[in-house]
């Protein structure tokens, strides 16, 4: 019998960079005075999210479907990423159950966006917003990401049979 849910795991990570706008979790962050370094607009968050949406499909990763060298991705939306992989998991009979997502910061602050980012990926999946979990934490001063040279995401997914 197939599986009626299914969950997976995501993470990612990307550098500061001078000169490019800041976009996490589908929200522009104009008063960054860095952006994140990536082959699209480098939202961490969104990667981590459709890494764990993929694995639980069992699809492999956001570079199968969207490679670095294909320059259409060059500066991309992100949750235009998300809006296809949900399509992909529709395709073959899943639904996204529920997200959780947690971002490893020591700036911008996350908590006072986190309910538009909620918002704006909740739209993307086509799921409710209390079906999205957005989380942050510094990493207290230590290593990469508390130098403030990048920040990191991880997220889960849960995915359920449609026919659930
Ligand atoms: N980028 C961040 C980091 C943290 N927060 C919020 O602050 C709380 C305390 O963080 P600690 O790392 O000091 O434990 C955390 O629970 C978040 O609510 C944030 O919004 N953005
Ligand atoms: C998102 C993609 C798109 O080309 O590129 P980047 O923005 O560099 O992000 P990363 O998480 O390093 O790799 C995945 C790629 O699929």
């Amino acid at each position: 019998m197939p599986p009626l849910f299914r969950i997976g795991h995501g993470y990612d990570i990307h550098p500061f960079a001078p000169g490019r706008p800041l976009w996490l979790g589908g929200v522009h962050f104009p008063d960054s005075p860095l952006g994140l370094a990536g082959h699209s607009d480098a939202d961490v968050l969104l990667h981590a999210l459709c890494d764990a949406l993929l694995g639980a499909a069992g699809l492999g990763d956001i570079g199968t479907y969207f490679p670095p060298s294909e320059l259409r991705h060059k500066d991309r939306p992100s949750i235009e990423f998300v809006t296809e992989v949900r399509a992909l998991l529709a395709e073959r009979g899943w639904r996204v159950g529920n997200v959780d997502i947690t971002v490893i910061a020591e700036t911008p602050k996350i908590g006072p966006r986190a309910d538009q980012m909620k918002a704006v990926i909740a739209a993307a999946l086509e799921v409710s917003v209390d079906a999205v979990g957005i989380k942050a934490t510094t990493n207290e001063g230590l290593g990469f990401v508390g130098r403030r040279e990048g920040i990191c995401a991880h997220a889960v997914a849960l995915l359920c049979a449609e026919s659930h």
